[in-house]
């Protein structure tokens, strides 16, 4: 790669909590964007793509490290970017051309100027004849267009998307894409790098021509490659699958090593930084592990996670918890991007509502380190509750506030379709269980060391 634009030196970010502790949302991290690339960058929720990008792009400024703008600190940089957002981020009260003109009326460009030039761009968007009408008369592909001509009007070195497509439906955000796609490569728009930030694997597969991922707990580089796919990009070509593929081991492997890359790509960092006490708890609900569960039993035990995500007309952001979650219980088994049912998984498909939960019971005991601790502090103690707060405590060292609110409230849910405790919202006490039945509670205490 040729001289970095922008590069990202040992940056970091952490947040006060209220506990004196700190979170760190992205630990020490190098990254750089050179002329000519378009960089995608990929990670689960919650992984730190949007305060990477933040930072990258001179709008927040990192705890630690140092970004530079051509070798300048970012700070005393006169930082040439343009930012489009998920949600448009449009001004409503002003008309389409009001809102591509906005950005250079803030530079200072006079009048005549920035009127020739956003008409000249709303052009190119395919907007013209659309200058008069306000965001709220046009559809969200139109608003995202406006979005586009906004953040290319100043004529940015690089331009910078979070999830610009993912509010738009299918069609729409494929014709975008391309569009995208051909304005870049036709070198219409003078953009030196692209850098998108995405949920969508194939989205990162026909646009980049670097893929990042990040892990999270916390945000850290997992792998970053190049993509050697020679544009147009054919979606059903096999190097093409074999890269999609390779992306789902990845984020479905959180706690592997990234295997080999497919031959079309080639390789760089591998870091793993991740010091992890609990577990993280996916959030996915008890029914949804069972419907995923019934589902690769009805596909004979076994089948690509991908395909699974397209029978059920999931985002792959929305499944990964589920098969998260099933992994972590044990009931499903994740290689090479094909989720496998284990033996208790099928028996715990196949059973009626009493022994499921008692199935997971005993999964969740077993493979769950806070629920462990909260079925064992429960019993510890004499009155049988213990204040949430206690556990509130621990988990706050180590997620955000968010974090830990929803960390508690999968365990809450969890613990309560499993019978293992019960929660008292009003007094905010986990307790135990009216409907466990002690004589079945003493064989799965028994197991249950730390
Ligand atoms: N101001 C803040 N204070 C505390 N924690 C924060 C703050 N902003 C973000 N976080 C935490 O930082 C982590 C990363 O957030 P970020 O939005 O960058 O992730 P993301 O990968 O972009 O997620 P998503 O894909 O859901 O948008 C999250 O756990 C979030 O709760």
């Amino acid at each position: 790669m040729q001289t970095a634009i922008i590069r990202a030196e040992r940056v970091e970010k952490y947040y006060a909590q209220p506990s004196e502790n700190r979170i760190q949302v992205i630990s020490p991290t190098d990254l750089s964007i050179g002329a000519g690339e378009i960089v995608a960058l990929l990670g689960p929720s919650g992984s730190g793509k949007s305060t990477l990008l933040r930072m990258l792009t001179g709008l927040s400024t990192p705890s630690a490290g140092e970004v530079y703008w051509h070798e300048k600190p970012i700070a005393t940089a006169s930082v040439n970017v343009s930012i489009v957002f998920q949600s448009f981020a449009l001004f409503p009260w002003l008309t389409v051309l009001e809102n591509v003109e906005a950005p250079l009326k803030a530079l200072g460009m006079e009048p005549a100027e920035r009127r020739k030039r956003s008409l000249k761009i709303l052009d190119t968007v395919g907007l013209d004849g659309f200058q008069a009408a306000y965001p709220k008369e046009l559809s969200g592909g139109m608003r995202q267009r406006v979005g586009f001509a906004r953040a290319l009007v100043v004529e940015p070195e690089v331009l910078f998307m979070d999830e610009p497509f993912s509010a738009l439906d299918v069609l729409t955000a494929e014709n975008l894409r391309s569009e995208l796609l051909e304005l870049w490569q036709n070198k219409t728009i003078p953009t030196q790098a692209i850098f998108i930030v995405t949920h969508n694997i194939e989205e990162a597969v026909l646009l980049a021509d670097r893929i990042i991922v990040l892990g999270r707990n916390p945000g850290h580089v997992r792998t970053d490659f190049q993509v050697a796919i020679p544009h147009p990009r054919d979606r059903k070509a096999t190097s093409f699958t074999q890269l999609v593929d390779y992306i789902y081991k990845v984020l479905t492997q959180p706690d592997a090593q990234p295997p080999a890359l497919p031959q079309t790509s080639t390789g760089k960092t591998v870091r793993d930084q991740r010091q992890m006490h609990y577990q993280m708890l996916p959030h996915a609900r008890p029914g949804g592990i069972a419907g995923l569960l019934e589902l690769v039993l009805d596909h004979n035990g076994k089948d690509d996670i991908y395909r699974l995500a397209d029978d059920l007309a999931f985002q792959i952001d929305d499944l990964l918890p589920i098969v998260d979650a099933a992994q972590l219980l044990g009931f499903l088994t994740v290689t090479e991007g094909d989720a496998a049912i284990t033996s208790t998984g099928a028996e715990y498909a196949n059973s009626e509502i009493l022994r499921q939960k008692e199935l997971f019971r005993n999964a969740a005991v077993e493979n769950v380190l806070l629920l462990r601790q909260i079925v064992r502090a429960i019993e510890s103690k004499s009155d049988r509750s213990v204040p949430e707060e206690f556990f509130h405590d621990m988990l706050d060292e180590q997620f955000s506030e968010d974090e830990t609110l929803r960390q508690l409230e999968t365990a809450i849910n969890w613990g309560r379709y499993a019978e293992l405790f019960d929660f008292d919202a009003s007094r905010r006490r986990f307790i135990q269980s009216e409907k466990l039945h002690h004589d079945a509670d003493a064989s799965s205490t028994a197991e249950i060391d730390a």
